[in-house]
This record gives structure tokens, sequence and C-alpha cells, in this order.
């Protein structure tokens, strides 16, 4: 498919895909929304892929939705928005929501926020599995000050990353957050000098793509997100199901025997 609002690239077992409006700080767009959703899906089916990267072009990361397309909002257009046919994912209800298809990618999603994160630009790094951000780096819900409530689910994500306390300060005040205070709540995993984000990050991914085994991470991805929905027990015994499939596993047998023969893996995923 032809990307309009995004790039792509795959290289060397990471997929990155790039918010590219550098001109408007990568403020979101339907059709941004149609690229980003096609290229993690396609990530997600690619064999060659173990991990994906979500960044932006320019300065930002991404200023949320873009002001001049809210200008004109028709709430007809939302209302018809929100209808949304259920998803073809073979997931549970709680995921088949709009963004609800990133806890199904198989692979782990890094967000590298290069810059400004605000709106719904913020919701989608909630929605990735890990944070890499600038330590210049700004955040704000911004909802509230546009005079909008806590969008797609960010009321759910929010509190389960930074807890209640500050999911509520966030989103009531929709204040700049600065990303040392990003950093201390645990809103971002790290936080890097921005001439070494790039390089810190993909260091990261590579180390996930290269001596991590795919099955075991696509698997704990799971695990993590289902948790929320599961009591202890529940939890406990679909982790002895999944322990019963990764013994059986050739990559339990290549992590085990890469380790006695003191040699990198070679995981398959299988
Ligand atoms: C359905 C709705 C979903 C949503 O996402 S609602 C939330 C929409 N987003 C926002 O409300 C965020 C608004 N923007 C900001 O708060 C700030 O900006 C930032 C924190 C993102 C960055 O701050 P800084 O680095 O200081 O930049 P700057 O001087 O405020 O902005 C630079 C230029 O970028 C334009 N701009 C910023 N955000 C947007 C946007 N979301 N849509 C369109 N333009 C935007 C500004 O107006 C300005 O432009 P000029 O240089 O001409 O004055």
């Amino acid at each position: 498919m032809a990307y309009e609002h995004i790039l792509y690239e795959v290289s060397d077992k990471i997929a990155t895909i790039t918010l590219n409006r550098p001109d408007r700080m990568n403020a979101w767009t339907p059709i941004m929304e149609r690229d980003v959703r096609h290229a993690m899906e396609a990530s997600s089916a690619d064999d060659d892929v173990r991990v994906i990267v979500l960044t932006g072009a320019g300065r930002a990361f991404c200023a949320g939705a873009d002001m001049d397309a809210l200008k004109g909002l028709d709430p007809d257009d939302v209302r018809r928005a929100s209808n949304l046919p259920p998803f073809d994912m073979n997931r549970r209800p709680d995921w088949q929501t709009r963004y609800g298809y990133y806890p199904s990618i198989r692979k782990p999603v890094i967000a590298m926020l290069n810059g400004a994160t605000a709106g719904i630009g913020l919701v989608h790094a909630l929605y990735c599995d890990l944070r890499f951000a600038a330590d210049n780096t700004v955040f704000t819900t911004a909802f509230a000050r546009r005079g909008l409530i806590a969008e797609h689910g960010i009321s759910w994500m929010l509190p389960r990353i930074v807890g209640h306390a500050n999911a509520m300060d966030l989103l009531l005040s929709a204040r700049r957050v600065s990303s040392e205070e990003a950093f201390r709540i645990g809103l971002v995993n790290r936080l890097c000098l921005p001439e070494k984000l790039r390089e810190e990050t993909y260091a990261y991914a590579r180390d996930l793509a290269d001596f991590v085994s795919p099955s075991a991470m696509a698997v704990i991805k799971r695990q993590l997100y289902e948790v929320p929905f599961q009591t202890l027990a529940e939890a406990t015994i679909e982790a002895n199901r999944e322990m019963m499939v990764a013994l059986a596993g050739s990559d339990f047998r290549e992590g085990v025997a890469s380790f006695m023969e003191k040699r990198p893996p070679r995981f398959t995923g299988r």
C-alpha cells in the first residue's frame, strides 16, 4: 500500500513507522490513522519483523488531532466513526475498539518519542508497549483544554501506566508535563539525550530482535494485556497452559542450548 502520512521501513528485523507531517508537528489525520493501522498490521504479519518502532519526523512526535480538521468537525461524522465494525482478530471484546488493535500486534511496539506528544498522539504512545523519550520532550493530554473528554480508552490505559492519582492530574489539568516528570511517574520507560534517542532505542530494539524469543515475546505481551481482565487463578492457569506450549517449542530448546554452548541464540519463533 502507498502511504501518504507515514513512512514505513523494515530493516534487519526492525520495522519503523514514522508519522510524517513534520511541517504540522505530525498532527493526526484520518489518513495517518489508516496508514498507521495498516503498517502495524503488516508488521505484525511479517515474519521478517521482530520489533516495531513508532516515531515522528521533525521536531514533534505528534501534536494530537490537526486543529484545522477539528475546527470543521461534524458530530454526525464522529457518530459514524464511533460505530465501528467488529474486528476480525479473534480477540476479547474489550480490545474491539478503535485502537484495540495495538495489543493484538504480536511484536513489541516501542514509541520513540522524539518531541511533543499531545492528545491523540499521547493515546497512541500509551497503546505502544514501551516508551523511550528525548529529555526535551513535552507531554499533554490536551483534551480538557479543548473541551474534550478522556478519549479512546486513555481513561483505562493511563491509570494502568502512571496510577490513578497521576492519571487524574494529567487528564483534568491537561497541563504540559516535562519529560523528567513523565519519567518519574512511569509514563516513559527511558529518557535519552535527544542526540542519543535513536541510538539507544534501536540498541534496545536490536537486543530484543536478536536475542529474545519472538514466540515468548508474543505470549508475554498477550499475558500482560489480558491480566487486568483476569483473577490471579485465571492468570496462573493461563500461564501454566502457555508454559506447556513453550516447553514443547523449538525456541525453548534453542534458548537452553545456546546458553549451554555459550553462543547467541537462533530463535525461529516456534
Ligand atoms: C479528536 C481530538 C483528538 C485530539 O488529539 S484533541 C488535542 C489536540 N491537540 C492539542 O490540543 C495540542 C495543541 N498543541 C500544543 O499544546 C502544543 O503545540 C504542543 C505541546 C504540541 C507543542 O508545543 P510547542 O513545542 O511549544 O509548539 P507551539 O508553539 O505550541 O506550536 C507550534 C506550531 O504548531 C501548531 N500546532 C500545534 N499543535 C497543533 C495541532 N494539534 N494542530 C494544528 N496545529 C498545531 C501551533 O499552532 C503552532 O503554529 P504557529 O507556529 O503557526 O503559531
